[in-house]
């Protein structure tokens, strides 16, 4: 009568996987009108389950047959969904920085090059003394080769003058986004997705919503100077990072990027 206690290693295997589809579900959908759209099929669905128990022939047939015919729909619904989803886990550079091979130091021949984090805080800091827009874009493990090749590609090791030359107003290559990739300047002027998340406040514009939709969308994180009150934002999984001062900004990027 207790079978259903006995767990073998593939069961919780089997959890441990639709665990993490779950939770990669979830940081798709967080914040946009889709995570209403399952909402509204759980409901159903419990509903189904409910009427079922009790044997309530018709409305689970109703109910089931809408289930079933659901998964076309859903494909439909959720086709935007769906191609971030292939996208995120299909762009996932699995031998990159916390790749397995990389936990394995000894193995590596090659030094990892680090980030620095501080000659990128301090081009900001500059920035936004001067007011100067300007939207950094640094890759982690998801590779961001899709979004290089709609940019101009460059290959500057990162420091304060490259970073404030590219968005200096008058500089042809201020335009759009730039993409650091280890301690590089590998592209500017690229033009990232826009988020759709309906929590973003009204007061920010496209510069803000970029960031937010490929933080959504890749585990990259990036950092905002923005034009309009010099503020420098940190954005991390589609959100803002607070933080008190530039010191503990330095700290959380270097930890993220570790
Ligand atoms: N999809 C995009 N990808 C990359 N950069 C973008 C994108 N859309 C807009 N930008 C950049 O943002 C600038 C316009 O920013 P906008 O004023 O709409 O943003 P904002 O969020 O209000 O920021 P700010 O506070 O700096 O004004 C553009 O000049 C462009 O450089």
């Amino acid at each position: 009568m207790l079978d259903f206690i006995e767990f073998s290693f593939l069961d919780i295997l089997d959890i441990v996987l639709v665990a993490i589809l779950l939770y990669y579900v979830y940081k798709l959908l967080k914040g946009t009108v889709a995570i209403n759209i399952v909402i509204g099929i759980a409901f159903i669905f419990l509903i189904w389950t409910i009427t079922q128990a009790l044997k309530m022939e018709m409305l689970s047939g109703i109910l089931g047959y809408l289930l079933s015919g659901g998964v076309i729909a859903l494909i439909i619904v959720f086709q935007q969904e769906i191609r971030k989803f292939l996208l995120m886990i299909g762009t996932t550079n699995y031998t990159n920085k916390k790749g397995f091979l990389n936990q394995l130091k000894f193995l590596q021949s090659e030094i990892t090059i680090e980030t620095e984090t501080g000659k990128i805080l301090k081009a900001c800091s500059n920035m936004a003394k001067t007011k100067t827009g300007a939207l950094i874009v640094i890759e982690r493990t998801n590779s961001l080769d899709f979004l290089i090749n709609n940019g101009d590609t460059m290959n500057a090791l990162v420091n304060e003058v490259i970073l404030e030359s590219i968005f200096f107003k008058n500089s042809p290559l201020h335009d759009g986004a730039t993409i650091i990739r280890d301690n590089y300047v590998v592209a500017t002027r690229v033009v990232l997705p826009i988020s759709d998340s309906t929590k973003i406040p009204a007061r920010f514009g496209l510069r803000h919503k970029a960031a937010i939709g490929i933080t959504e969308k890749t585990d990259a994180v990036c950092l905002l100077v923005s034009e309009e009150t010099g503020e420098i934002s940190y954005i991390k999984d589609g959100e803002f990072v607070l933080y008190a001062s530039n010191d503990e900004l330095n700290e959380k990027l270097r930890k993220d990027l570790a």
